[in-house]
């Protein structure tokens, strides 16, 4: 019943080939070449066809967030209920579920505007993982074969209650942990988890972000990984939003960079696996072990 995990990101780009030049230049993502008739473009990161898709926009920000269901009823009965709370539900058509690759998904909105597509069904891509700059792989299965999803995400949640309900009661996520950021007042963010190991899948913060999404995350098996991006990343010009760190709730070792028109990527190894089955949510005051120092552009440098 309860979500899967979190497939992909439809990102927008006022400048695609930037864009995938990071993706692929920095990240070390997979150009997967699929074909596209409005042009855009897809990174891949296992053996999903692609677990992000640039496309070309007016403006940068996220477009929208796949999210996974393990089977058709799953996926049939969060669509229901999700329309049933008074939500507009719009079915895909077949030739968008094609270009998504899926069997099926319909389009809402939470309460606080984020577009997310739900969806079932994944049709998978069997030719290697080949990553442009050596990366071994990306983390995004556990034990071989089970499905962590592409990452993580925070969502801005200006409608912060109703929009933790929506995903608790309707998508079926579980709160992990609530982190009342030190130093910034009022602040709160939900750290959820999907049925699947991963700390957490979707993350919700209690204010707007002009480009819909606070950061992505992905995440690669080693420190040396990180450590070889972050060569990447300084010779590519990127901008560094936050100094490599560790977090205290989902223990990922991670930089912040930002991407090409602003979305901010965490990029981190060593994360936390719980078992969503029986996790119990805690409340945590301190968001990082050490390091995480903060460098708005423009602000302080
Ligand atoms: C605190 C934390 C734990 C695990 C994570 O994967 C993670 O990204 C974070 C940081 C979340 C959060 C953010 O994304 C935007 C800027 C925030 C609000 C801060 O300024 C402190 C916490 C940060
Ligand atoms: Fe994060």
């Amino acid at each position: 019943m309860a979500v899967a995990a979190s497939g992909y990101l439809r990102i927008g780009a006022t400048d695609v080939d930037a864009w995938m030049e990071f993706g692929t230049g920095v990240l070390g993502l997979m150009d997967a070449e699929r074909d596209d008739a409005n042009g855009a473009r897809y990174l891949r990161m296992d053996d999903h066809p692609f677990r992000m898709m640039i496309e070309a926009a007016d403006s940068d920000g996220l477009i929208a967030t796949g999210l996974e269901f393990a089977t058709e009823e799953d996926w049939q009965r969060c669509c229901a209920a999700v329309a049933n709370a008074g939500h507009a539900v719009t079915p895909g058509t077949n030739e968008e579920a094609k270009r998504r690759a899926v069997t099926a998904f319909a389009t809402t909105q939470d309460p606080s505007g984020n577009t997310i597509e739900l969806y079932w069904g994944r049709e998978l891509d069997y030719t290697p993982l080949v990553s442009p700059q050596g990366v071994p792989a990306f983390v995004t299965t556990y034990q071989q074969t089970g499905d962590l999803g592409f990452g993580h995400l925070v969502l801005p949640a200006a409608e912060f209650d109703a929009t933790s309900d929506f995903y608790t009661e309707i998508i079926g996520t579980g709160i992990t942990d609530v982190l009342y950021p030190p130093g910034m007042e009022g602040a709160k963010i939900h750290f959820m988890h999907a049925n699947n190991p991963r700390q957490h899948s979707v993350a919700l913060f209690n204010n707007p972000h002009p480009l819909g999404v606070v950061h992505i995350m992905v995440e690669v098996e080693n420190m040396d990984e990180v450590g070889r991006a972050m060569d990447r990343a300084k010779a590519a010009g990127s901008h560094f939003l936050a100094t490599l760190g560790r977090h205290i709730n989902d223990n990922m070792c991670s930089v912040y960079l930002l991407a090409p028109g602003g979305i901010a990527v965490e990029f981190g190894c060593e994360g936390l696996l719980i078992d969503p089955e029986t996790h119990v949510a805690t409340v945590s005051t301190e968001g990082d072990l050490w390091g995480h120092e903060y460098s708005f552009p423009g602000l302080n440098d």
